[in-house]
């Protein structure tokens, strides 16, 4: 599903944020990526949807390859995962449904299939009732259900979330955590960078520690490995 090799990522500050990173990812699994401040976790999760381009290296996320893509076919990529952001990032103006059907109207799918597609992720995320209020007339907790219906709603084949409890109270964690153990369990990848300990230790699975731009820890079913 996800693959790298030798990737380097050298901003054009001079900072190297992944010096030389090797990793491969199967469809269905669920990895979370923890490490210090600033050990390059958003870079790496930057990659998979092209925010950020490797400076060299090769990379290929449900086979398409990263470093070569053209600017004009990122929309393309986009549509094969879904990415849930620790601030939401939904659109003010758009209430629930309309920023949930928002992903499939840009890829112009039929009218019908929106409707039937939105109204199915948002009974999946417990907010059906809720479509037609805004953003902010939501919970913390709510709104990053909306993102995650979002996220969904195109049936990406992998979904990355860079610090998606970040902003959440502990109970609503849980809650957003178990969300998205069922998304993984209907087979969805999930690519999780997190600072979570208790919740890494709990609920057990793939961790790959990052420092310095590299993997330095990559355990199955292992523990957040970090003290405070
Ligand atoms: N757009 C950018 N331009 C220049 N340097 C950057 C940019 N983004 C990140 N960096 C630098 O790259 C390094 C890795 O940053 P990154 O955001 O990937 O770390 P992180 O592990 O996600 O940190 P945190 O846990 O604090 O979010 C840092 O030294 C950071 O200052």
């Amino acid at each position: 599903m996800i693959q790298m090799k030798n990737v380097y990522k050298k901003y054009s500050n001079g900072i190297v944020a992944l010096n030389g990173m090797n990793v491969e990812i199967d469809q269905g699994e669920f990895v979370y990526v923890v490490g210090p401040s600033g050990a390059g976790k958003s870079t790496f999760i930057k990659m998979m949807y092209r925010e950020e381009r490797p400076t060299s290296g090769q990379m290929f996320v449900d086979g398409i390859d990263i470093a070569t893509l053209k600017n004009s076919k990122v929309p393309l990529l986009r549509r094969q995962i879904g990415v849930v952001f620790q601030d939401f990032k939904l659109l003010p103006k758009l209430n629930v449904y309309e920023n949930v059907a928002f992903a499939l109207e840009v890829i112009e799918e039929k009218p019908e299939e929106i409707r039937k597609r939105v109204l199915k992720v948002l009974d999946l995320v417990g907010l059906k009732h809720k479509a037609r209020m805004f953003p902010t007339e939501l919970s913390g907790g709510e709104q990053q259900r909306v993102s995650i219906a979002r996220s969904i709603v195109n049936k990406p084949k992998v979904v990355i979330a860079d610090e998606p409890t970040g902003n959440l109270d502990p109970e609503t964690s849980w809650d957003i955590m178990r969300l998205f153990e069922q998304i993984n369990k209907s087979g969805t990848t999930i690519l999780m960078a997190t600072h979570n300990r208790e919740i890494v230790n709990s609920m057990r699975h793939r961790v790959i520690a990052i420092e310095g731009g590299l993997i330095v820890r990559d355990v199955a079913g292992g523990d957040y490995g970090y003290e405070g």
